[in-house]
């Protein structure tokens, strides 16, 4: 796959404005949740936000990691799976959250382990679109979403002189 074209940045400001976003359409689900499995280590910030919002106390963490040439995904390997009594009854009345959903690989592996959860990420791709529950705002498949813990001030080249 080569580098998307796009680039969609992201503040602080505004990942917590969409990770909050998030927590309303959660919250207006009306459902009781019992506990948040984070999927490490980028649902870590969506999930530290979600759960003050929605007084979830019990977080526990998913830990895959997918050995990337930055846009390729190689193979994913869980490291920590999830406490089996957040696993009781395929995961039901338990939160997964994602910080986005690219190719979708990531949420099927953990959906697999939590069949019953409902899953939700900030952002999503297309193709990621079918294996969340809940998202707050989709972006093409032909871009790249900048977090801003991955970030450092750095000069931009003006639209007009074409793609990066
Ligand atoms: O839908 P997918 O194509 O599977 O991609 C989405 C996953 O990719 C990123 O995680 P990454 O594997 O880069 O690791 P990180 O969370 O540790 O940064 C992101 O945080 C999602 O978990
Ligand atoms: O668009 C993205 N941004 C950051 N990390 C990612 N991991 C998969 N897709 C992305
Ligand atoms: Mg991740």
């Amino acid at each position: 796959m080569s580098f998307p074209d796009k680039a969609f940045p992201v503040s602080w400001d505004q990942f917590h404005r969409d990770a909050r976003a998030l927590a309303w359409r959660i919250a207006g689900l009306n459902k009781e949740f019992k506990g948040i499995v984070c999927i490490t280590r980028g649902g870590l910030v969506p999930a530290a936000i979600i759960c003050r919002e929605l007084d979830i106390r019990l977080i526990e963490t998913v830990c895959v990691a997918s050995y990337h040439d930055y846009v390729n995904q190689g193979d994913m390997v869980v490291l920590k799976g999830v406490a089996p009594e957040l696993k009781e009854n395929g995961g039901e009345g338990i939160l997964v959250i994602d910080d986005l959903t690219d190719t979708g690989k990531t949420a099927v592996q953990v959906r697999a382990m939590l069949p019953k959860a409902h899953f939700a990420c900030v952002y999503a791709k297309p193709l990621g679109v079918p294996t969340v529950d809940t998202f707050v705002t989709e972006v093409s498949q032909d871009t790249w979403i900048y977090f801003p813990w991955d970030m450092g001030f750095t000069y931009q080249e003006p639209i007009a002189k074409g793609p990066r």
